[in-house]
C-alpha cells in the first residue's frame, strides 16, 4: 500500500530559492527509504513537506490516499499524530525526565496510562536508555539525548517516521544499533524516511536510496541493486 506520494513537487522559498524541483516518488507502508544528497540538496525540505511544516509551491503530496493540500487548520495536528519525527536537534523538554519526554506525545494522543507506561519502557529498553528513565534530559549526553528523541518517535508507533540525520551525534556502532531498531519498526508496518549524509551507513543498510541534487531526484536505487554490491 502506498503511504506517501510526492507528485511533481516543487518548493520555492520566499526570496526565490528553489529547494525542490518536480520531485516524484512513492513510499510504501513498512518501507525504509534513505534520502541522500549534498548539503542544501533539499532533503530537510522534503521531510518538512510530509510533516506539513512547509507547503509545496507546485505539485502535490499525498499521505494515505489524501492530498495534503486539503489538510488545513486543526486537521494538521491530526495528520501529525500519525507521524513520528526525529530532528537533528532532538527538541527535548530539558526540564523533564527522559521518560516524561517519551511519554508526552502518547499522553497527547490520548493513550491509556498503562499502555503509555508499557510503550515508554519498551522504547527506552530498545534504545539502551532504561537506566536513564528518571534522569533529567539536561543531565545526559548529547548522544543519549538523540536516542531519547528516537525513542519518543518510536513509542508512537507511527504510520510514518521522518528522521533528519538521526545518527548524526552517535558513534558508528550505536548508529548501527539504532538503524536496526528502525528496521524493526518497519517490520511492524511503519514507513521510515531518513535523510542522511552518512553514505557508509546508507550503503551498509542496503535499503532503498533516493539521491537528490539541487532539489531534483537523480536516482532511485532499490535494495536489490545494493545487495549486488
Ligand atoms: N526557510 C527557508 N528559506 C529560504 N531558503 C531555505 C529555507 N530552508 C531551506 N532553504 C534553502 O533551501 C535549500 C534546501 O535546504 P534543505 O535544508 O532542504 O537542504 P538539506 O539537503 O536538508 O541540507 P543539509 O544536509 O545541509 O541539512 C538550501 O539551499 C537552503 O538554503
Amino acid at each position: 500500500m502506498t503511504l506517501l506520494r510526492f507528485d511533481g513537487v516543487g518548493k520555492t522559498y520566499p526570496g526565490g530559492h528553489r529547494a525542490l524541483d518536480d520531485l516524484s516518488f512513492s513510499v510504501q507502508a513498512g518501507e525504509m527509504v534513505f534520502i541522500t544528497g549534498h548539503s542544501g540538496a533539499g532533503k530537510s525540505t522534503l521531510l518538512k513537506l510530509a510533516h506539513l511544516s512547509e507547503r509545496p509551491s507546485a505539485g502535490s503530496v499525498w499521505f494515505d490516499g489524501k492530498n495534503l493540500e486539503r489538510v488545513r487548520g486543526k486537521q494538521v495536528a491530526l495528520h501529525r499524530r500519525r507521524l513520528g519525527v526525529v530532528h537533528q536537534d532532538h527538541c527535548l523538554l530539558l526540564d523533564r525526565t527522559v521518560a516524561d519526554n517519551v511519554a508526552l506525545p502518547l499522553l497527547i494522543a490520548g493513550l491509556a496510562p498503562a499502555e503509555i507506561q508499557r510503550r515508554v519502557r519498551h522504547a527506552l529498553d530498545s534504545l539502551g536508555l532504561a537506566e536513564r528513565a528518571g534522569h533529567r534530559s539536561t543531565d545526559i549526553s548529547t548522544g543519549e539525548q538523540q536516542r531519547v528523541g528516537i525513542a519518543r518517535a518510536m513509542a508512537l508507533q507511527p504510520a510514518l517516521l521522518l528522521a533528519d540525520e538521526p545518527t548524526g551525534n552517535l558513534d558508528p556502532s550505536l548508529a548501527a544499533d539504532i538503524m536496526n531498531q528502525l528496521v524493526g519498526l518497519c517490520r511492524q508496518g511503519t514507513a521510515v524516511v531518513i535523510a542522511s549524509h552518512d553514505l557508509a551507513l546508507v550503503k551498509r543498510m542496503k535499503k532503498r536510496v533516493l539521491v537528490i541534487d539541487k532539489g531534483r531526484l537523480m536516482d532511485d536505487i532499490s535494495p536489490e541493486e545494493l545487495a549486488d554490491e
